[in-house]
């Protein structure tokens, strides 16, 4: 069945599932604020700034314009970066004219509050004008996705009907969807993995093997999973795509923002000059910070999480935080 879907964020990734979402047969209107960017996807059919290599669909229409976009909508996809979901959602709600599924793909957790974005989305748009909130998460780099590439990723939400209706939107022969109940684990999964995928980019820009990443990346889920189940989500979730599958993916590709920032710091470049060059969102940097509070907030041990935090907002650097946490006392697995 054919609905109207609203993609918020036409940055790599809403542009990306804008593409599976028209080539599914839907109508896809894609919201961004670049009056530029919009014409350009409207009269050249690219988005050269985000997927330099792609054509898109002609179905796709790009708008400036917020309220024409939402209106009568069956689905809002908000995709824009964490810090923005709050103000985006802000506007939805005050433009909104009927109930709709509010689905995201962002991952992180918001400066200050250190909250999820479902639960900013749940605390902007009001009970009435939301028919469920789904998250979608998993191992997915833009640049595949738009390639057709084979891609699994989680719809989750504690609607179950909801999840249903996302994963039945989206699914395709190359992309294929699992659905899950554990909004807070497959939320917290994709937020904090950005944070350890910054500290592989760091490991191999600093001349580390594959020793040293497998480490980082088994005693990073450790720590990712501690702080996850202290918010009350299933363990199992961390073994699942939300979890090692999208920490396997961005710590290993060269397409992931947060790795190669982190490979950046690792040749000793400084950070402001890494996130002006890299004209994307560095969602793991932010994100650092915001666990990094969670974490002592709720006193749960995350040594690796701290170390990234010390490089990037302590003037640590990386080589002594290295060895800080390689030093520290024996401990048990
Ligand atoms: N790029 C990828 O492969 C994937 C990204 N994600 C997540 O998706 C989210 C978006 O990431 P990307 O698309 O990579 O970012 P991006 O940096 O490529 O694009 C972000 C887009 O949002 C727009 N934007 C920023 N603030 C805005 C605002 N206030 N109002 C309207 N538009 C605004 C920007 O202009 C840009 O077009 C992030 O949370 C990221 O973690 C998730 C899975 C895959
Ligand atoms: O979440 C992503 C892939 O699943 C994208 O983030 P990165 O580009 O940092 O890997």
């Amino acid at each position: 069945m054919k609905h109207s879907i609203a993609v918020l964020g036409a940055g790599s990734w809403g542009t990306s599932l804008a593409l599976v979402l028209e080539e599914n047969g839907h109508d896809v209107r894609l919201w961004g604020n670049h009056v530029e960017q919009m014409r350009e996807i409207n009269e050249a059919h690219t988005n050269k700034r985000y997927l330099p290599d792609v054509t898109l669909a002609a179905g796709i229409k790009g708008y400036t314009d917020l309220a024409e976009a939402i209106k009568d909508v069956d689905v809002i996809l908000f995709v824009v970066p964490t810090k923005a979901i709050r103000s985006v959602a802000k506007q939805v709600s005050s433009l909104l004219t009927k109930p709709a599924i509010i689905v995201h793909a962002s991952k992180g957790l918001e400066q200050d509050t250190h909250k999820r974005v479902s639960e900013i989305l749940a605390e902007e748009i009001p009970v009435a004008l939301r028919e469920a909130i789904v998250v979608l998460s998993g191992p997915s780099h833009a640049e595949e996705v738009a390639n057709k590439d084979i891609t699994t990723i989680t719809s989750a939400s504690e609607n179950e009907a909801a999840a249903k209706f996302v994963q039945d939107i989206f699914m395709n022969d190359y992309f294929r969807i699992y659905t899950n109940s554990d909004v807070i684990g497959v939320e917290m999964g994709a937020a904090l993995k950005n944070i350890i995928a910054v500290g592989a980019g760091v490991l191999h820009g600093l001349g580390y093997g594959d020793n040293a990443k497998a480490a980082l990346m088994t005693r990073g889920l450790a720590e990712i999973s501690r702080l996850g189940v202290s918010f009350g989500a299933n363990p199992l979730t961390f073994i699942g795509l939300s979890g090692v599958g999208d920490l396997i993916v961005t710590c290993t590709s060269v397409h992931s923002r947060n790795w190669r920032a982190g490979d950046m710091i690792g040749q000793g470049k400084a950070l402001p000059e890494i996130l002006e060059s890299m004209g994307m969102i560095v969602e793991g940097v932010a994100t650092t910070k915001a666990a990094y509070e969670l974490a002592a907030e709720k006193g749960v041990d995350m040594p690796i999480t701290n170390a990234i935090y010390d490089v990037l907002y302590q003037d640590v650097t990386a080589r002594e935080a290295i060895l800080h946490l390689m030093t520290r006392d024996g401990k048990s697995e």
